[in-house]
């Protein structure tokens, strides 16, 4: 069976054609720039032990227009890895924001799809494309089944004092207005990937994903207890171009006194502040580029956004009743030695006892960067969103 995973972002389409169930990949790709100049698809074709990498440049307006791109792709006779888009049996899609009607992976139908859209407002830089990426599949994948898979899944195992807020109770009851957390598909999947490396299912972690976006969880033997990100995926750790937590203060003295609409507000909060707002980059190359440069906004971005991880890590310490591990994973997490150091000096009196040298070293897949006597491991562990989205894919389809 032939699965297709899409991964659709606010400005990239991630995707994975997957053989079911030997889990091999046939091919994956990264659709970036959409609607940017310059857009380009990268798509990698595995046959035995070689991979072939094409690269296809040119505008991309839209993800519709990426989707078909993609399409063609997986057809072509050179690069392509089917002859027909009718031999994929499904396609699994990231939503980002299930709300609490999704607990699990769902098959999409026409009231899933309603339940897609009428949460766009909750997650306007994510839902409205992932829906998009539906409605396209839909066409091209004619006679597959379309499959939903939340990233707010994971986070409902949260108990009530970690998802209500603090405001009146009719607002949750009927506008559900609670912490929701998101990225569940990488926090679980990291999680897994930890507990079986520690060999400890009971394990307790706290998993730290650090892509664009930037979100912590506490883990306790495999569920979230807790998690950074609330009612939608802005607060919490400062990240590429959302500020994470601040006072809401700040936000009626924007509207009362500067002037600002509501909407102004809301595009501030998510794409132009975090390290954009600060550094005036929200690329973590460029930041630790201009860090090395002596770029002393760009120091002060690094240390905040380290400083917030710091303190999540020493409030889901406490959560939790102590920690067995820590898992930094996602484009920053797995790959930004500078970043990892920041956070990690200085927490010995928790246990957490950090090797600088093997967080330098070169390396791939999960791994250790803590000293082999440390109570607490720090692992290093690549996230695979697409990997767990077809697990719970054909898990579902299998049922
Ligand atoms: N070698 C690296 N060093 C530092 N940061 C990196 C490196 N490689 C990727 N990143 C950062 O990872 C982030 C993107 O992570 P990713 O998980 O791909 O995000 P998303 O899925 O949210 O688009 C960017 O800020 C990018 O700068
Ligand atoms: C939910 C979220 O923030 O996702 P991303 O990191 O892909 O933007
Ligand atoms: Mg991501």
């Amino acid at each position: 069976m032939y699965i297709f995973v899409i991964n659709s972002g606010s400005s990239s389409i991630k995707y994975q054609l997957f053989k079911m169930p030997s889990e091999k990949p046939l091919c994956s790709g990264l659709a970036e720039r959409i609607g940017l100049d310059h857009s380009i698809i990268t798509h990698k074709v595995y046959k035995g032990d070689a991979t072939t990498i094409t690269k296809q440049e040119g505008f991309i307006p839209d993800h519709e227009a990426g989707l078909y791109a993609v399409a063609k792709l997986l057809t072509d006779p050179e690069v392509g890895v089917i002859s027909n888009p009718d031999d994929i049996e499904a396609v699994g899609h990231r939503v980002v924001h299930g709300g609490e009607s999704f607990a699990a992976t769902t098959i999409i139908d026409a009231a899933v799809k309603a339940k897609i859209k009428e949460l766009f407002p909750l997650a306007p830089l994510h839902n409205p494309a992932n829906y998009l990426g539906i409605e396209v599949a839909e066409k091209i994948f004619t006679n597959a089944k379309q499959v939903a898979v939340f990233d707010t899944a994971f986070h409902q195992s949260m108990p009530p004092k970690a998802y209500r807020y603090a405001i009146p109770e009719a607002l949750y009851q009927q506008h559900g207005i609670r912490a929701y957390g998101f990225h569940g598909t990488s926090h679980r999947y990291v999680s897994k990937q930890a507990m079986a490396y520690l060999q400890n299912s009971k394990a307790k972690i706290i998993t730290i994903h650090l892509g664009n976006g930037c979100s912590m969880a506490a883990v306790d033997a495999g569920k979230s207890v807790d998690t950074s990100m609330g009612f939608g995926p802005v607060s919490g750790l400062v990240m590429g171009t959302r500020a994470g937590d601040i006072d809401a203060s700040v936000i009626f003295h924007l509207m009362d006194q500067l002037g600002y609409e509501p909407q102004a507000v809301n595009n501030l909060l998510n794409k132009q502040s975090g390290m954009q707002g600060l550094a005036g980059f929200s690329d973590m190359r460029e930041v630790r580029a201009a860090v090395q440069a002596g770029n002393a906004q760009a120091e002060l971005a690094s240390e905040l956004y380290a400083y917030r991880i710091k303190k999540y890590i020493g409030a889901y310490a406490a959560v939790l009743n102590g920690i067995d591990a820590i898992v930094f994973t996602a484009g920053v997490g797995e790959n930004d030695a500078d970043t990892r150091q920041r956070i990690c000096s200085h927490l010995e009196f928790l246990g957490i006892h950090f090797d600088a040298a093997a967080n330098r070293a070169e390396g791939s897949g999960i791994r250790s960067i803590s000293i082999a006597e440390s109570p607490v491991q720090v692992l290093i562990v690549p996230t695979n969103e697409e990997l767990e989205i077809v697990q719970q894919c054909y898990g579902l389809l299998q049922a």
